[in-house]
């Protein structure tokens, strides 16, 4: 039996294997982890990439033991190009991954004035460049086989200019754009893009950037944002918000954007920006 579906690039006699594999970046702890183990109950075999070994494999150990999947672990600082390349080449060779979550992330201490730029670098290595290297490497396949998915965490901050993180914020808001813009290039091709922006949620992520997450107002836990995230993306939504009570103001949002699409194609200043003669 061949079985090709949605998400699904796996060709066998096996029964389950309509249920693709799932590589998850940024799966030691946090929203990755939680997919880790979410995906792993769908049935779905897992691939688990980040840079702790010893989190990693007590993460695969448990799932392996929990619910009968196979779950690779692959180590990696993706801010190291021979550690992207390892990823990338994984995503490119192994054709049972049908799902590529890119999750990993980090956020960064303090004003943009006070934020050193060694680490503002490494943060648009993980948060974006990251991204798009990874799914550039896995596109090809998908749009081969008609079939595939790829989920890119982005955030709320990527639509709040105001909140003051503005790097972090601005590699969300690219992953956003990134993740829209491949929907529109790779839906047609059979291939699910989704961007799921969480807004805050208590993970590791605040005490690496030096908060005590205790501090800070109540916040969404994370198995709870996942499994929102898990209904869009069995949905197919192209972005999910798993905060935003009325669907109607992001999709007023675009189409506040979209009515100044034909402005973009004059080929005057508007009459505004005229130098007075
Ligand atoms: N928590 C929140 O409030 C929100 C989070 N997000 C986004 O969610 C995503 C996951 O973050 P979250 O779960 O909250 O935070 P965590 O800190 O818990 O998880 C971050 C994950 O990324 C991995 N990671 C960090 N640096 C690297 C690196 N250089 N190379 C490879 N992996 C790395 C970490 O593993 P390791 O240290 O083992 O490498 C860890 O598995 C991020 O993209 C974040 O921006 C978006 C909105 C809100
Ligand atoms: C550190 C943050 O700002 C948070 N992860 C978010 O994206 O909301």
């Amino acid at each position: 039996m061949t079985v090709m579906n949605i998400g699904s690039i796996r060709e066998t006699s096996n029964p389950m294997a309509d249920i693709p594999s799932v590589l998850i970046t940024g799966a030691s702890s946090g929203i990755g982890a939680t997919y880790a183990e979410r995906f792993a109950r769908r049935g779905h075999d897992l691939v688990l990439v980040a840079r702790d070994i010893t989190r990693l494999e007590a993460l695969a150990a448990r799932l392996r033991a929990e619910t009968g999947v196979a779950v690779d672990i692959l180590p990696a600082d993706l801010t190291q190009p021979g550690d992207i390349a390892a990823v990338e080449t994984r995503l490119r060779a192994d054709r049972r991954i049908g799902v590529l979550v890119n999750n990993a992330g980090a956020s960064l201490a303090g004003r943009f004035e006070k934020q050193p730029a060694d680490g503002l670098d490494r943060l648009v290595a993980l948060n974006a460049t990251s991204v798009v290297r990874l799914a550039s490497a896995v596109a090809p396949r998908f749009v081969e086989a008609g079939a595939g998915a790829i989920v890119n965490i982005a955030s709320v901050v990527g639509l709040i200019p105001e909140f003051g993180q503005t790097v972090y914020g601005a590699t969300k808001a690219f992953v956003l754009f990134l993740s829209q813009g491949l929907s529109f290039e790779l839906a047609p091709k059979g291939v699910y893009v989704q961007a799921v922006l969480p807004a805050a949620t208590r993970t590791e992520i605040w005490e690496r950037a030096g908060a005590d997450v205790n501090a800070l107002p109540a916040m969404m836990e994370v198995g709870e944002l996942v499994d929102a995230a898990l209904v869009g993306f069995d949905r197919r939504e192209p972005v999910t918000i798993p905060v935003l009570g009325e669907a109607g103001k992001w999709e007023a949002y675009q189409a506040a954007r979209q009515t100044m699409l034909p402005d973009f194609s004059q080929i005057h200043a508007a009459e505004r920006y005229r130098a007075a003669s």
